[in-house]
């Protein structure tokens, strides 16, 4: 089975339970990703928004972009008090439900988005699926002027700092402005230590470690169907 099979597979599972737990009239989250892009797809051919719930908040301008074309609202988290559920994807999860994210650039958004939902739903394959964080490169936003200073302090602590570029070798720009250092190397064995130290660092904006807010579930998609996954 494809590895696009299996997203669309868990974004169909994952439409079932959002509208089996969410409340009408609800707006949701959604994430960003090439999983969630399935996901939105999957709502927007079941016609659920306008009905059944109100619209959306989006972590991104791909999402954002994507959502519209489906004449579904996105609304401004600023307009909203509260967010049943966020729906998201992740480049790895542990058995703790902590996650590293930001492949596709939006962490900041992301987290921001996470710290208000009720409930985070990870869907994934089971390819994102890891006993330890680390094999995939830890994305960390930083401002442009704190990037050279932000390397060293990352090499410091034993990973291997790349600035993520575009295709035309140019610094790629999140949907804020700031510029991504992807960590690779890193062996995390304590995700919440090291969330908050490099959190603490001038100049960062967001780390994609998800591990002090993690999923609350995570609908993991493999040839042999779905799991559902359900952390403390
Ligand atoms: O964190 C993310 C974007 O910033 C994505 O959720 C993550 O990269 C997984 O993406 P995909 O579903 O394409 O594998």
């Amino acid at each position: 089975m494809s590895q696009d099979t299996l997203k669309l597979l868990v974004s169909q599972a994952a439409a079932d339970y959002v509208l089996a737990h969410t409340p009408a009239g609800a707006v949701i989250g959604i994430g960003t990703g090439s999983t969630v892009n399935y996901f939105i797809d999957v709502l927007a051919e079941r016609k659920v928004f306008g009905s059944r719930f109100s619209g959306a908040v989006s972590s991104s301008n791909a999402s954002t972009s994507r959502l519209q074309m489906h004449g579904i609202e996105v609304f401004e988290l600023n307009q909203i008090e509260t967010l049943p559920v966020y729906i998201d994807g992740a480049d790895e999860i542990n058995p703790h439900g902590q996650m590293i994210k930001g492949g596709g650039g939006a962490l900041t958004r992301e987290k921001i988005i996470a710290m208000v939902a009720k409930t985070f739903i990870c869907i994934a394959d089971v390819s994102k699926r890891v006993d330890t964080l680390g094999h995939f490169a830890l994305p960390v936003e930083v401002m442009p002027i704190a990037r050279s200073a932000l390397s060293r302090k990352l090499l410091a602590l034993g990973g291997m700092p790349v600035l993520r570029t575009t295709s035309n070798s140019t610094p790629y720009l999140t949907d804020n402005g700031n510029q991504i250092i992807d960590v690779q190397h890193l062996n995390i064995t304590d995700p919440l230590t090291l969330e908050a130290e490099i959190n603490s660092w001038p100049g960062v904006v967001t780390v994609g470690l998800f591990a002090k807010r993690p999923a609350n579930l995570c609908l993991l998609a493999s040839a042999a169907g779905i799991e559902t996954i359900q952390y403390a």
